[in-house]
């Protein structure tokens, strides 16, 4: 399912930065606890009322060509009205409108976009009178809050997530594999897209795209349906924001969404770079299959240590995204693209697996007993059983007496004991720990 985009605009200093951390707040805290992932705090998700989407905050976003401020801003207006479906206008409700405001005000009622205007740093009640000018901007949705209290930010998603476009429904069956194939501009997708569709084995079926904007290809292999879902068409050429790095990140993020597994296409003649880390966070954290396919191979230079130090150097970076196996490609000469469908359905099968409880609990109970848990604090950590709870990814839930005793590299431990016995190739695996009851 394709998640709703939220994006924050407004004008330096407004409190855009505490905002979004208020509104993504736990989650942010959750994602830094692992190792390795990076969080630059621009993309994240949110929840409220059991609606999931994501949220950009377009002020940390970078523009190639802007040197103005106001340049800046109206890109990141700009960038919002072609990506988000609905927009968090932010203004500093002690300073009043400013000529800044006004300008983004006109951008954005000219783009029919749903907009919510937070008049923000009105911490106590008795500012609340402030907000009334802000009415001014024509903006019917005028929420008065304070990021930095977290008061109002509730009223404020209320009247975000009103304007969500309503869930949409895929076509696809249960069986077809969908397949996002992402990665930072220029490392070769469209290449690697046209290379599979020209495989001898693959048949193309002619079915045009079946969403507002990404172009699915589906076809099949060996009797296996896939759907290759093509960011392609979201790329608006000479927009400001084409340039900008970031912006393919918003675009990996519809298409991840909308996978099962993520190809995630890196230069190997570039080598690893931060916004492959970012591309690749959010497959992980989605918690969506993985392959790393190393292509422009045909142009790198090599001697036979070369492909294992390229594979250390992808370890080196995506150490929490060990599971993912690596393909060393050539779109342009063809070298082993005939794997990469194989592949995604290898890992796509593991992606669903489902393990028996009892079985589960032999490999368990093994583990635990080769590696007891730890003491701590003169209390012993037992463990009783697990079950699995979900697939896509897999999702196993480990009742223990006491949860807090339990540390990462205890979990970590009984996750590679899991993968294993069961291989688990190319998925994550989320590990859950709940209190027991005494029976
Ligand atoms: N009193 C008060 N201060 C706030 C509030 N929200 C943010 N601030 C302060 O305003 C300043 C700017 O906040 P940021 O969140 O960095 O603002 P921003 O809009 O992201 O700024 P840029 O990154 O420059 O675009 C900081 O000093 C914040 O602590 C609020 O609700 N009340
Ligand atoms: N040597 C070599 N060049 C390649 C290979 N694959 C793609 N290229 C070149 O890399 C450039 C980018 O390829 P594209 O397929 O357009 O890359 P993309 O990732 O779709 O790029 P965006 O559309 O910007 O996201 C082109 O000049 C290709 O000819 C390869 O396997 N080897």
């Amino acid at each position: 399912m394709t998640l709703p985009i939220v994006a924050i605009v407004g004008r330096p200093n407004v409190g855009k930065s505490t905002l979004f951390n208020r509104i993504a707040g736990e989650r942010i805290a959750i994602v830094e606890d692992k190792p390795g992932i990076t969080r630059d705090r621009i993309f994240s998700r949110g929840d409220w009322s059991g609606r999931e989407f994501h949220l950009i905050d377009t002020g940390g976003l970078e523009f190639g060509q802007a040197d103005e401020v106001t340049d800046h801003i109206r890109q990141q207006a700009e960038l919002a009205i072609e990506e988000a479906d609905v927009i968090v206008f932010a203004v500093d409700g002690r300073e009043g409108i400013t000529a800044t405001d006004e300008e983004v005000s006109r951008l954005l009622h000219r783009s029919k976009k749903p907009v919510v205007l937070a008049v923000n740093k009105l911490d106590h009640v008795k500012h609340y009178d402030e907000m009334y000018e802000f009415y001014q901007l024509g903006f019917e949705a005028v929420i008065p809050l304070s990021s930095l209290h977290g008061t109002g930010t509730g009223d404020l998603l209320d009247q975000v997530i009103a304007h969500f476009p309503p869930a949409m429904e895929e076509f696809y069956d249960n069986d077809t594999i969908r397949v996002a194939i992402i990665g930072r501009p220029n490392v070769g997708k469209s290449s690697l897209v046209n290379r599979i569709l020209g495989e001898e084995r693959v048949i193309v079926s002619s079915v045009a795209g079946t969403t507002r904007d990404a172009i699915d290809t589906p076809l099949t292999r060996e009797g296996q349906d896939f759907v290759i879902i093509d960011t392609a068409g979201m790329r608006k050429r000479g927009k400001v924001y084409e340039s900008t790095e970031k912006y393919s990140v918003i675009r990996a993020l519809r298409a991840i969404d909308r996978s099962d597994v993520a190809v995630v296409v890196l230069d190997g003649e570039e080598g690893v770079t931060e916004q492959d880390k970012r591309v690749a966070g959010i497959a992980h954290e989605t918690g969506k299959a993985v392959l790393f396919v190393i292509n422009k191979w045909d142009a790198v230079e090599k001697d036979e240590k070369t492909m294992n130090r390229f594979r250390r150097e992808v370890l080196d970076h995506f150490s929490f995204m060990d599971y993912a196996p690596i393909l060393f490609i050539s779109a342009k000469t063809g070298q082993r693209v005939a794997q990469v469908l194989p592949m995604v359905q290898e890992v796509a099968e593991q992606h669903a697996l489902r393990i028996s409880t009892s079985v589960l609990n032999q490999v368990l109970q093994d583990a635990v007993m080769a590696t007891p848990p730890p003491t701590s604090k003169g209390r012993r950590a037992r463990f009783s059983y697990g079950t699995q709870v979900a697939v896509k990814p897999p999702a196993i839930v480990l009742f223990v007496n006491e949860p807090e005793l339990f540390h990462f590299s205890y979990i970590r431990y009984l996750e590679n004991q899991l993968r294993e016995a069961f291989g688990f190739k190319g998925t994550p695996v989320r590990l859950m720990l709940r209190k027991k009851n005494k029976d």
